[in-house]
């Protein structure tokens, strides 16, 4: 009886197979004797052994272990794989950065500072987020001058559908530098714009330019002056009702 006890009581001695380790192969299968003992060779023996998660539920042995052999069996602390801790909010990977500092973080690029703001907040150069300058010649400045009342464009378009005589002449004729020359009073001004010779008197106060503008090409070819002030003013239309005739050179 005490000798009984005492095998409970102290831990087995290494010849003495443990009663918790099934290693025998009566309790599994018919194996050959000596079967069980090979380590490695035998992969029957592997699957019995208590290492594979699927002996997990394995009825527990009898009879069972004391505390003292439980503790002499159980793994030291350092073999223990500590379970994974669920890491608060603070403790994980900051969000991405806003869309209005994602400039402040990039390398190379000051961020806006207080100075260089707007009352909105809005950086107002230096930063990508900057409007691009449109443009960087001064806003020009309008020489348009105030027409008389019944002169504007619409009354110019009106007139030239009225049937009035705008020309001045019964039929085109070829017009030489010479005989332009002649025609460059305000009662009679005829100009050449792209070889084409108008009589620019009934324009004259239509003209959003002022008269004083226009006169300067009266007698003479305006092409150039025309196109330097408004290239995109369609003049063969303008005056096609004031064509007296072509420019042709001296004979
Ligand atoms: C006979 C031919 C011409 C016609 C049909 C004509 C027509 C016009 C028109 C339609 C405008 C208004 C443009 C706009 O609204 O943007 C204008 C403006 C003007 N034109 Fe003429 N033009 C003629 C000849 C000239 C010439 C030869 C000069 C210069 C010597 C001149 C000087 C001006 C000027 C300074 C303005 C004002 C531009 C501004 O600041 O907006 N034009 N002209």
């Amino acid at each position: 009886m005490a000798s009984y006890l005492r095998s409970w009581l102290l831990p087995q001695s290494p010849n003495v197979p443990a009663p918790a380790i099934v290693k025998s192969s009566s309790s599994v299968s018919p194996s050959p004797p000596g079967a069980y003992l090979s380590d490695d060779d035998n992969d029957d023996t592997e699957t019995i052994r208590g290492d594979s998660p699927e002996h997990d539920d394995a009825p527990p042995a009898f009879p069972s272990m004391s505390n003292v052999q439980r503790l002499s069996s159980a793994p030291s602390p350092s073999t223990i794989t500590p379970i994974p801790r669920i890491l608060t909010d603070s403790e994980r990977m900051p969000p991405p950065p806003s869309p209005g500092l994602v400039n402040a973080r990039r390398p190379g690029l000051t961020p806006p500072s207080a100075s260089n703001r707007n009352t909105l907040g809005v950086p107002s150069s230096g930063n990508l987020l900057s409007l691009p300058p449109t443009s960087s010649k001064p806003p020009k400045v309008s020489r348009k001058v105030a027409l008389a009342p019944g002169h504007g464009p619409l009354d110019w378009a009106n007139l030239k559908k009225s049937g009035t005589n705008l020309r001045g002449v019964n039929s085109l004729m070829r017009i030489t530098p010479s005989m332009l020359k002649q025609h460059n009073k305000r009662e009679d001004a005829w100009s050449a714009f792209h070889g084409k010779v108008y009589n620019i008197t009934p324009y004259l106060p239509y003209h959003p330019g002022g008269e004083k503008e226009l006169m300067r090409v009266a007698g003479r070819d305006g092409t150039r002056l025309f196109s330097l002030t408004h290239a995109w003013v369609n003049v063969d239309y303008m005056l096609d009702e004031c064509l007296v005739g072509f420019l042709v050179n001296e004979p």
